[in-house]
Order: C-alpha cells, then structure tokens, then sequence
C-alpha cells in the first residue's frame, strides 16, 4: 500500500460548474481515486473553490454583491454540482480562509527568506475612466506569439502562452472596450529562472507522463521568466511583510495563491482529521505519489509554476536556501494529468465565452453517472472533443442501457424468476470457464489502464467483458434451458459472477449505478461511498465542504465470488432510455443551436 495525493484543480468560484470543467478536472480525478482506494491506497484527494482575484470583485459589482457574497454564494454552488456528481474528495475547500491564508504567507516567506521572491516595479494596467486597476483577464487584445485575437491579458488560450497585458497587441477593457493605460506600480516577483535549471532536470526524470503534456511544459521552460505574484487590489491574502501587510491595494495573485490550495487543503484536512500532522506523510515522504488533475490550459500553472515555487520554497534552486520547519521538504508532482477540451461545435465549453451546459442542470435530467459515462468513454482525455446530445443519447441509449443495463436486468430477472436467487453452478465447460477467465483477468488489465490514468481504455475494457457476458447469454440461450435446469443454473451463475465482476470493473466510472447493482446482487451496506457536504469552520467564518468516508467502503478491486442462495429481488431497470429525438434538439434548458 502507498500513499497517493490526488490534487484536482480549484474551480473559480464565478459561477456554477459546466461539463467542460467536470470533464477537464473532475471524472478522471474521481475515477482515479476511487480506483486506487479500491486497490489497497491511502488516497487524498483534495481541491476547493478558486474565490480571490479580479474576476470575482467585477462579477460581484455586475450582481451588486460583495466580493465574499458572490464567493460564497458560487462555493456553495460549486459544492452541490460536486457533490451531486459524487467526486469523492476527501476534502473539497476554499481560500477564503484562515488555513489558507496561512499556509500562503508560509509559502511566500519561505520563498522570500530563501531569495526566490523579490521587489520590482512593473508596468500595470488601470482603467482611464475610473481610475481603478485593469484585471489581467479583463484585458483583450492579440496574442503576440500566435497572433490569436481574443487572447487575454494573463494567458493566450490558443498558444498556451503566459503574457502580460502589456504584451497584448491593441489591449482593451473588456469591460467597457476602453484602451487601458499602463502605470508604474511596485510588486512581488517570482524569480523562476532561478529554479529553470533544477525544473528541466526534473522534467527530464518525467518520463510516463501523457506525451501532450511533457512536450507543452519542456516548450514552457524555453520561455520562463518572472512571474508577478502580487497586484493592486484589495481582495486576496495579504502580503506577509512589513510596511505591505496592511497595504489596502496589495494583494497575492489569485494563482499564485490558488495553486498552494493543494498544500492548505491537506492542512485543514489533517486538522480536521485530528491529527494535524497527517498531511505531512502525503507530502513530506518522498515515496508518496502526487498526481495533479486539470485542463490544459492550466498546465503552465502545474507543470512549470507549482514544482518552481515548491523548489524555492525548499531551498532548491540555484540561489539555495533552507527549508522551513513548518513546512518540511515539500515533494514535486509526480504527475501533471491533464486533458484536452471538450467543445461544442469547436469551441471551449466556457462560461466566460457563452457556450454552458450547467452540471447542476444536468444532473438533475439525467444523474450522475450517465455524465460520468459519457465523459469517461467519449470525454477530451487526448483530444478536444466535442460534447453533443446526439452522442450523449446514443451512449446512454446503446452502451448504459442496452449493454450494461440490460445484462443486468435479465441475469437477475431470470435467476430471481427461476431461482428466487443466486443458483449454484454444475460442472463448467469450456465456454463458462473462457467468460469467468476474461471477466478475472479484466481486474489486471482495467486497473493497469487506470494506474497509468488511461481512464477511456480502462472502460472501454471494463465495456468489453459486458459485451462478452451479452454475447454468452445469446449464445448459451438460458431462456431455452427449462428441460435441463442444472445447465440453466450453471450458465445463470456464470453470468451474475461476470455482472459481478463488471460491476466492480465499473465501481470507479459510475459509483452511484454499482451501489445498486451491489444491493441487487444481494449486498448490504456502502459499496461504493459518496461526499457528503459538511458544513465546517474556520475562526468566523463558517462553510460547506465536501467530505467522505471512504474507508468505510467495501469497494476492493477483486473479484468477489457469488453465494449461491443470496435472495434477488425482481430487479429495476439500472438506466432509462432517452427519448431519441433528444439528439436532435438537446432539453428545453439547453436547446441546440443553429
Ligand atoms: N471546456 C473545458 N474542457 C476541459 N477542461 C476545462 C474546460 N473548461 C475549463 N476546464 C478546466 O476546468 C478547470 C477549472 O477552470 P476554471 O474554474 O478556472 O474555469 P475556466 O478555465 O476559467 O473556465 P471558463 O472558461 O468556463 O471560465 C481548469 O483546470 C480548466 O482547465
Ligand atoms: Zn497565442
């Protein structure tokens, strides 16, 4: 058994969550820890709403809020649409709160004791109109590098690219069009190149990371350079300094304090678990695994930012330093998992860019794990992808109901009709023994495929030994047997251990189905467990997070023999089926468009 932190990227809390988020970061995080609890790991999985910076002050004036309503009210939002998608973190937080500010000010003087954070003034953007300080990702213009129009002040979402809204090419306001105005102002700067040369060789040790990902960072590092850490504004962590600390117009940048979110999130996970040191085995021992789950264009962020701050921070880079008792030696990735975008028609699914399909909206039409399906087996893990309704019906429709669904349902209608429950098997043939061999050896090659965070070949495995059991129960006819019941047993028995076997292959993917097809089998109890939302506080303030109780789970990843005798009931149908023309058109909430 090791131990595996699961750090899943931190939605902005500036609205409720669309599939493309959930998509990029959410399922295959969730898939994988589930699947790596199932096989025997101490698993951690933490994340929490992204609730500092600009973007959150100017949503909060369009909705006549304060900053911390407009954060409160997305986090609890942001909450429900996780929950109800039943992510199993062991902590989903925020950072609006005194842990966190905490553990940020560690951060930033750790890295400042040891040289890697300095002074320097820059050129920022301010509005002419009102005189206020112009949000980076407020400002738009062409991207220097690709010649992108619509690229944004922080970041190109075409090239990938870091910028400065200086940078930009004909900059304006995105909030009034204006042509911002650029002022000398005094900052904090995250001196990066001190710690290129140590990042290219850890880089380098990165060898099974996906392809996509390895090639974009080892471009990034050609270009690093200081990166800004604090701005003028009045919403974030302060900054931990004397003569700055109680500056009303200077804060820590939203990312540079988002991305320590993974550390503060293991603190007040171990706070709360009563033994405040229990993150440290997460990130201290080096032997513990780190895997980070996000879309690509957060990649810069994890790949090149993160692992620099935590070699400063450690006293690593090329100026040395020494590490903080409080904070230990802090361990890099051991992997950046990211994928690609899920589109419609091309675009980003983005909620700054208008295209949505809410996953609140979504959940509450169809449940959490025809969602979860869907993006597993047809989402962006490699690729940009498109979402569309016709896919979505078409798999709900063939692969949930008809294939796993229907196995399902007539294994245990027939034993229950004939057998009132699980038969005994006679002797096996050939054929029985080829299907239990298969749906045996799917644990070996799923779990593979799973580890090494190929989530859509690991289903589609899991995927092949249902279509297996199908084609057995056609082939062996059962239906036909009433003259010779023991070979109907037999072949009933065998079928009901490969739903078995499936439904545990399956366990990770669709948590919410395999707790009932457990409870049809005959089970009782928590076969697969589910966050909860914990209303939690911190000093004075108090708010939801998602927590769980995993351990609890009976979920192991192995097959679990059948007992003949176990009472089944008549069973219900596992998925239900779309209506056809819902491919055509989407639901009345998210109608095609033209
Ligand atoms: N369409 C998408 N496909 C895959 N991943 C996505 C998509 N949109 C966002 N993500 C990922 O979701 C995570 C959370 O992103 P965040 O909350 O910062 O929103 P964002 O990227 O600004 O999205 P938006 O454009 O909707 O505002 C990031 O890791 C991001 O890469
Ligand atoms: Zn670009």
């Amino acid at each position: 058994m090791s131990r595996i932190l699961a750090a899943v990227a931190w939605p902005y809390a500036n609205g409720p969550r669309h599939i493309g988020h959930v998509s990029g970061f959410g399922v295959p995080s969730d898939v994988f820890a589930r699947y790596m609890r199932m096989a025997g790991h101490d698993v951690l999985m933490v994340s929490g709403s992204d609730e500092h910076g600009t973007a959150i002050q100017v949503k909060a004036d369009a909705e006549g809020l304060t900053a911390r309503e407009t954060a409160d009210k997305y986090h609890s939002r942001i909450v429900a649409d996780l929950q109800g998608l039943g992510l199993s973190y062991d902590l989903y937080t925020r950072t609006t709160t005194p842990n966190h500010y905490h553990v940020v000010q560690e951060i930033f003087t750790a890295l400042y004791e040891n040289g890697y954070v300095f002074a320097k003034t820059q050129m920022g953007a301010i509005s002419p109109s009102t005189g206020r300080t112009l949000p980076d990702r407020f400002i738009e213009g062409t991207c220097p590098i690709c010649g992108y129009d619509n690229a944004r002040g922080d970041q190109c979402d075409n090239c990938g690219n870091q910028l400065d809204p200086a940078d930009l090419i004909n900059p304006k306001s995105k909030i009034n069009g204006e042509t911002p105005e650029f002022v000398e102002t005094e900052h904090f700067f995250l001196d990066l190149p001190k710690v290129a040369p140590q990042l290219a060789a850890w880089l380098d040790s990165r060898e099974d990371w996906r392809p996509n990902v390895l090639k974009f960072s080892h471009n990034l590092l050609k270009e690093i350079r200081e990166r800004a850490i604090t701005r003028d504004l009045d919403w974030g962590v302060p900054i931990p300094l004397d003569g700055w600390r109680d500056a009303p117009m200077k804060r820590i940048y939203v990312w540079f304090d988002a991305v320590i979110g993974y550390l503060s999130a293991a603190v007040e996970w171990a706070k709360r678990s009563g033994d405040p040191d229990a993150w440290r085995a997460f990130w201290n021992d080096p032997e513990a695994g780190s895997y980070y789950f996000m879309g690509k264009d957060n990649i810069v962020f994890h790949s090149v930012i993160w692992p620099g701050i935590l070699l400063g921070a450690n006293g690593q880079g090329e100026l040395g330093g020494t590490i903080r008792p409080e904070l230990g030696e802090l361990q890099l990735p051991t992997e950046v998992v990211s994928s690609e975008f899920m589109t419609m028609k091309g675009s980003k699914v983005s909620s700054s860019r208008g295209a949505s399909i809410f996953v609140g909206d979504f959940l509450a039409e169809f449940g959490p794990d025809a969602l979860r399906y869907y993006i597993a087996v047809a989402g962006p893990e490699n690729q940009d992808t498109d979402f569309t309704w016709d896919e979505f019906v078409r798999r709900t429709n063939f692969e949930l109901a008809n294939e796993w669904g229907n196995l399902v349902n007539r294994s245990i209608a027939m034993a229950h009709k004939n057998n009132g429950g699980i038969p005994a098997p006679g002797e096996l043939t050939d054929e029985d023994r080829a299907l239990l061999d298969a749906s045996a050896g799917a644990f070996d090659t799923v779990g593979e495929h799973i580890a090494a965070r190929r989530f859509k070949a690991g289903i589609t495995e899991a995927m092949r030994i249902v279509g297996l059991a199908n084609k057995y129960l056609s082939d062996m006819e059962p239906w036909k047997l009433k003259d010779d019941p023991a070979r109907r047993d037999t072949v009933l028995h065998v079928a009901l251990q490969v739903v078995s076997d499936a439904n545990t292959l399956l366990t990770p993917y669709l948590p919410h189905s395999a707790q009932k097809v457990f409870e049809a089998l005959g089970g009782e109890g928590i076969w697969a467990a589910q966050p909860a939302i914990v209303e939690v506080s911190d000093g004075d303030l108090s708010y939801p997070t998602l927590q769980g109780d995993y351990a609890a789970q009976q979920a192991t990843w192995a097959s679990r023999p059948i007992q003949p005798g176990t009472p089944l009931a008549k069973p219900t149908p596992l998925f239900a089926k779309l209506d056809e023309k819902l491919g055509e058109t989407g639901p009345s909430w998210a109608p095609i468009a033209d």
